[in-house]
């Protein structure tokens, strides 16, 4: 396994202010063609290492596929834009986009991230942070954070955004409310208008597993008259959450997801239910890496912004 090599610090002096005006393209910014530190960053040896820190060497990775080029350019922009040197604590939400996030906050360089701290929003970001050389913090030490960067299985207008397609909806809302700034990155198949229009699985909620049977009725009655528990692909029996809990996918009917703020309360309110994969409001902005490699960005004013692609 070849050591990830960390490109040279352009970002201090580019990045230093969020004032500053960013410099044109930064998701393109000579990724392949930056100069590379001399001195490696060895990952640590784990089973669990991303697929995407151990593999990629810099000046000989392939092409990516378009997907995952737009997650990657979702993640890159909100990174340039939301993680400056002032930020020590950062939280490290879950799914296959944060990897690009890691990825970024690894090219701010050794001494950018020499006395930070990476909080993770479940295993797999734990298990990121540490094979990225990166130190390891939870909430019981550092209860405030500066940033917390996640994905989404879905976002609408008003910043309201479907999270839990991985299972790890608690974690990830624990950390986006104990951030200073929550920001979310996606590829363009997760914007859209209205939630449920592009996620069809419903909406992830976590219950305590005692109460599963009982929670599916009352999200029966409530409208969502498919809701089911989530099954494990390799395992006989339910997902198991992080927090040992059961997942239950409820979809709803269009009219009822218009008002995420007000399904999210009434299901809340169901004894049973530790958490809902509705995050309503809470987003600073959403990252959208498009086909065309340009970002749209989602602003919590409404505001709506386009970076186009560089050549
Ligand atoms: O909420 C999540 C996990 O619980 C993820 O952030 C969400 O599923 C998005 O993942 P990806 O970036 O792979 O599309």
């Amino acid at each position: 396994m070849g050591p990830v090599r960390i490109p040279r610090l352009w970002f201090s002096h580019k990045l230093s202010s969020p004032s500053l005006p960013l410099p044109l393209p930064l998701y393109q910014a000579t990724y392949f063609s930056t100069s590379f530190a001399e001195r490696p960053i060895k990952p640590h040896s784990t089973p669990f290492l991303p697929s995407l820190l151990r593999t990629r060497n810099m000046a000989t990775a392939a092409p990516l596929a378009p997907i995952e080029e737009a997650k990657r350019l979702a993640a890159y922009t909100a990174v340039d834009k939301h993680v400056f040197p002032e930020h020590q604590v950062i939280g490290i939400g879950s799914g296959s986009t944060v990897p690009y996030v890691v990825e970024r906050i690894m090219q701010q360089g050794r001494e950018a991230n020499k006395n930070r701290i990476f909080v993770p929003t479940g295993f797999q970001s734990k298990e990121l942070i540490i094979s990225a050389g990166l130190r390891l913090g939870d909430l019981d030490q550092y209860p405030k954070l500066d940033v917390t960067i996640d994905g989404a299985d879905e976002v609408d207008s008003g910043l309201n955004c479907i999270k839990g397609g991985g299972a790890c909806q608690l974690r990830e809302k624990v950390l986006a409310e104990a951030a200073e700034t929550w920001v979310v990155v996606a590829d363009y198949r997760k914007n859209s208008s209205i939630l449920g229009t592009n996620y069809a699985p419903g909406i992830p909620i976590e219950v305590v597993p005692f109460a599963y049977a009982a929670v599916l009725k009352k999200l029966h009655a409530l409208g969502s008259t498919k809701a089911t528990l989530r099954l494990a692909k390799m395992k006989a029996g339910p997902v198991v959450s992080d927090n040992s809990n059961f997942v239950i996918d409820a979809t709803f009917p269009p009219e009822q997801m218009k008002d995420p703020s007000k399904l999210l309360r009434q299901i809340k309110l169901l004894t049973g239910v530790v958490e809902v994969g509705l995050f309503c409001q809470m987003a600073k902005a959403a990252y959208f890496g498009n086909q065309d490699g340009s970002v749209t960005i989602k602003w919590e004013d409404g505001k709506v912004e386009s970076i186009a692609a560089s050549q």
